[in-house]
């Protein structure tokens, strides 16, 4: 028997992110349904009734999912949650903005933030975002996840919510090189303070409010995924620091590290409209063999001087 609190939540991707968010609801008592590709039940059985479907993929699985979804009916007032990191390969798009395209009529919410999902498997406590451009269903997400160990906040630019989240991923590959590498706290500090311009030139280019990238979603997530090694960004830029190539990386790591993917886009994104993004970069050339760690380094150390707040309106 469900009350009129009690939540009908389809999960759509059983990997560790999605199963820490059903482990999260189910701890508020709501009806949690947990789906994957491999699941013998139909995603159509699982989505019957469903008052929230949230999609937890990585972002290959997105455009796949979607089509699942289309070939069904989906519930007419269902909302759609998207918490997948990424940037799609095919169009640059963000995860959002193709569940807005394929599902015009439905409230698209963003779930993002500083959220390592072994901690949050753990009970640690955490924050993150729920933004939408429909508040009330944002307002209805907030109150599936919120708990004392988990604290929800609402805002209402979910493109700049879900490009912090996808732009620090970069910047965790650079973090572990930088840490890697023993280059100290100081260069650690100056990377990650001058990541932070980097995503807003980028993310404001896009259409993302600047102040958004201040909060849990952009400096929150950075800070929390470049300084821990529990991140798989972090982890694919320490591998590489150690001289590992990132085929061998990749055998060994434990789920997706998005910032490959998202390197690539992010820098034809920046190419073609003229974005500077000299982090960005470094990483890119080093993720596709070009240099090595130490070449990287050096190269954004030698650039011009430039002034500290150069093209930005904050
Ligand atoms: N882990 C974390 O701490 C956090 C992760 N995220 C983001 O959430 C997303 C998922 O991350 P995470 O759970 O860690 O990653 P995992 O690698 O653990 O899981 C990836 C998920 O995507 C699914 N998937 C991959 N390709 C396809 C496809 N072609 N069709 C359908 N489904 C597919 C996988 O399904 P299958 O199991 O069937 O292969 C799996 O459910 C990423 O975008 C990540 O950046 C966001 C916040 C925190
Ligand atoms: O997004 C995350 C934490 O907020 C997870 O980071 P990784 O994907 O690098 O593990």
């Amino acid at each position: 028997m469900t009350n009129n609190k009690q939540k009908k939540l389809t999960i759509i991707g059983a990997g560790v992110w999605g199963s820490a968010l059903a482990t999260l609801a189910k701890r508020n008592q709501h009806l949690v349904r947990l789906w994957s590709r491999h699941s013998t039940e139909s995603l159509e059985a699982v989505i019957t009734d469903a008052d929230i479907i949230l999609s937890a993929v990585s972002i290959k699985g997105v455009r796949p999912t979607i089509e699942k979804l289309q070939a069904l009916t989906l519930p007419e007032k269902v909302i759609l949650v998207t918490a997948t990191k990424g940037l799609d390969p095919l169009t640059t798009l963000t995860p959002s903005q193709i569940w807005q395209e394929a599902f015009p009529s439905h409230s698209i919410v963003v779930l993002s933030g500083p959220n390592l999902s072994k901690e949050i498997q753990q009970g640690l406590p955490a924050a993150t975002v729920v933004a939408s451009n429909n508040r009330s269903a944002a307002e209805i997400v907030q109150a599936v996840f919120a708990s004392e160990n988990f604290r929800v906040y609402v805002n209402s630019d979910p493109l700049g919510t879900e490009l912090g989240g996808t732009l620090k991923n970069v910047m965790a590959i650079a973090a572990g090189v930088c840490d890697g590498l023993q280059l100290g706290t100081n260069a650690k500090a100056g990377l990650m303070t001058r990541a932070l311009p980097e995503m807003i030139r980028v993310g404001t280019y896009l259409g993302a409010k600047a102040s958004t990238f201040f909060g849990l979603s952009g400096l929150g997530d950075l800070m929390a995924t470049c300084n821990s090694p529990l991140s798989r960004n972090y982890q694919v830029g320490y591998g590489l620091s150690q001289g590992k190539s990132l085929e061998k990386i990749l055998e060994n790591l434990e789920g997706t590290a998005e910032g490959i993917n998202t390197t690539e886009v992010l820098i034809r994104i920046a190419q073609t409209k003229e974005i500077y993004v000299p982090i960005s970069h470094q990483i890119y050339r080093l993720l596709k063999g070009e240099i090595t760690p130490q070449e990287a380094v050096k190269a954004l150390m030698e650039r011009e001087p430039r002034s500290e707040f150069h093209g930005l309106e904050i």
